[in-house]
């Protein structure tokens, strides 16, 4: 009956058994001590009996001091398996929960963007950490605990038929009644805590975007706002809990009320069966002693249910995590990309909408050519689809219909590892990791030798301001590192692409005006790193646009013109006008450098 009533309130955590099963030698350890332990205590009563009916009936010493040695070395015996047990168990929760991390945040990063797009951030990190630790209490401890309890409710339960059968059956006849309400409560518990740490994982989602945002939020003088948000989502929070805790603090009552109760009604039927007779009185003591330790254990199974249905809770969100399937996948039989690379893209009638915005096509019937080694800039105001071109190269959305290839292959036909290996991005806001400028140029590429990564710093224009820095290339950088400013930080990503030394070159000009000095070392790294290779470029500077070998136009997902910046401003059309407004406006001097 325990059995049953383990398997099946905090279920979901069954789902963690082949974690558990994958040390098996430490689970049989744990197992043997936890057993050990339980036996011993069990065996406790017995000799209580005997002393109480033999011993001092006879005043015997010699009996009473073989008696108390034989108690110590049971006290030993107990200290040296709970402290085995403790062990196991303990390294064996500690070891899960760090498993699990690592597979959870593997199948994470595995995961495409179409899942971050319906996903926040903050919430995946909060299963990471709150929902893990969790299972580490429940596997730590609970579990624990609740196979002790069970052993020793069970093993009680058995040697109190054995003393005393009549007063056994008075007693088992209540269990039923104690157990099934107390099932049923367990379940309820389960959902209310889990609605509690649902509504906690919004929290952390919340603020782990604000704090992130805190200079956005301070530009705005929204400290107060969000701090009333978040305050309401703790208070929400905070209710959510209370509801569980309040249901789980009614089932430990509950339990303890009817467990003792039904033990003070049969203790009160076993007394008068003593003073008529019919039961001695160390019979007696050691069923007092067995339901004591069967009844408390009982209680404590019921307080360690509430336990292990929240870690119920947190292994369910843990497996649906684990669960999750990429949307972007290898293929079964990958084509290989030809060796050696050319570095030839094309879309062909392309259609895709994003899958959190069905009601409008990001791309319409796109179909473009790009040659090997051509730079290519696409403008187009904003919204057009500019993004979702590169997004789709690099394959993190599948496009609903046509096709685009790298060099002849259908991307959805090669590894992405393949693919992407040949693809180089430099993006508008560059991420700058928190840790040494060194590893942020070589991040994706930790093999790379000092001297690789110095000469892409070199090229990239950055080794001037690497070596002032305090630790040079060494010195930490991103959170709690050098801040570095937007033309430091678009020189690290240049360098991040000529260490990838990638044959297709995508770069995503940042809109923000660098001051001149900045610009002019960007745009000598950029032109470096656009030589001999193929460039899709989104184009937000005139510079930029006068050396593409050929300008596509787009507008509202689909290509309306294509030419050269003269074709193209003579033709009157969107560009025309897009290059009066956006390019021209403040770019006098770009021009002229022309
Ligand atoms: N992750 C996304 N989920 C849903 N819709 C998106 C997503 N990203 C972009 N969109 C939508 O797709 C359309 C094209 O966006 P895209 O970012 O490609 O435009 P863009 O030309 O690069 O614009 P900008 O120059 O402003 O960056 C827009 O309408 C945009 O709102």
């Amino acid at each position: 009956m325990k059995a049953e009533k383990t398997r099946r309130s905090p279920q979901p955590l069954l789902r963690l058994m082949p974690y558990v099963l994958r040390y098996k030698a430490m689970v049989a350890a744990a197992g043997l001590f936890l057993t050990l332990a339980a036996i011993t205590t069990l065996i406790l009563p017995l000799a209580v009996r005997r002393m109480i009916d033999h011993g001092f009936a006879a005043s015997d010493t010699t009996f009473i001091n073989s008696y108390f040695g034989m108690l110590l070395g049971l006290a030993c015996l107990l200290a040296v398996s709970s402290a085995m047990r403790y062990y196991y168990v303990i390294t064996i929760g500690e070891r899960v929960v760090a498993d699990l991390r690592g597979e959870v945040f593997a199948r994470v990063t595995s995961l495409s963007p179409s899942f971050f797009d319906v996903n926040q951030s903050g919430e995946i990190v909060s299963r990471l950490t709150a929902d893990t630790t969790q299972i580490k209490s429940a596997f730590g401890s609970a579990a624990s605990q609740a196979l002790r309890n069970t052993i020793l409710c069970l093993g009680a339960m058995v040697m109190m038929i054995l003393t005393s059968p009549k007063l056994s059956l008075l007693v088992l006849g209540a269990i039923p009644l104690i157990v099934f309400p107390l099932v049923g409560f367990g379940r309820s518990v389960r959902r209310r805590a889990r609605a509690a740490q649902d509504t906690l994982a919004a929290t952390s989602a919340f603020a782990s975007e604000t704090i992130s945002a805190n200079r956005t939020v301070q530009s705005f003088g929204a400290e107060a706002a969000a701090t009333a948000r978040y305050t309401s989502t703790v208070e929400d929070a905070y209710d959510a809990a209370r509801v569980a805790i309040r249901s789980r603090a009614f089932l430990t009552g509950f339990a303890i009320l009817m467990v003792f109760g039904s033990i003070v009604g049969v203790l009160w039927y076993g007394a008068q069966s003593v003073l008529a007779g019919t039961l001695t009185a160390g019979t007696l003591g050691q069923f007092v002693l067995y339901s004591v330790i069967a009844a408390s254990s009982l209680g404590q199974l019921s307080e360690v249910w509430g336990d292990l249905s929240q870690a119920g809770g947190a292994a369910e969100r843990l497996t649906e995590l684990l669960r999750e399937v990429p949307a972007i996948r290898d293929p079964e039989s990958p084509l290989p990309l030809p060796a050696p690379a050319r570095g030839e893209v094309s879309f062909d009638a392309v259609e895709f909408m994003y899958p959190t915005r069905t009601n409008a096509p990001a791309l319409h019937g796109l179909s473009f050519h790009v040659r090997a080694g051509e730079t290519v800039a696409i403008v187009g105001p904003s919204g057009a689809g500019k993004s979702t071109v590169l997004s789709l190269l690099m394959r993190f959305y599948d496009p609903q219909a046509g096709s685009i290839r790298l060099d002849g292959i259908d991307l959805r036909q090669a590894r992405l590892a393949d693919l992407r290996s040949r693809l180089a991005i430099v993006p508008q806001d560059v991420t700058i990791f928190a840790a040494s400028i060194h590893d942020n140029i070589a991040f994706g590429q930790p093999d790379a030798s000092r001297e690789a990564v110095r000469q892409a710093a070199i090229a990239a224009q950055a080794d001037e301001f690497i070596s002032r820095l305090e630790r040079g290339y060494d010195t930490m950088a991103g959170e709690r590192g050098v801040t570095l400013s937007g033309g430091q930080r678009q020189r690290i990503a240049i360098a991040r692409a000529i260490l990838k030394n990638a044959p297709v070159l995508l770069l995503d000009e940042a809109t923000s005006a660098l001051d001149a000095e900045s610009e002019t070392l960007v745009q000598k790294a950029l032109d470096g790193l656009m030589r001999d290779r193929t460039t899709i470029v989104i184009a937000h500077r005139l510079a930029t646009i006068l050396k593409a070998d050929r300008i596509l136009v787009m507008d509202n997902g689909m290509i309306v013109e294509e030419g050269t910046h003269q074709q193209l401003v003579s033709q009157g059309g969107l560009y025309a006008s897009l290059a009066r407004l956006q390019f021209e406006a403040g770019q006098t001097a770009s021009i002229a450098a022309q």
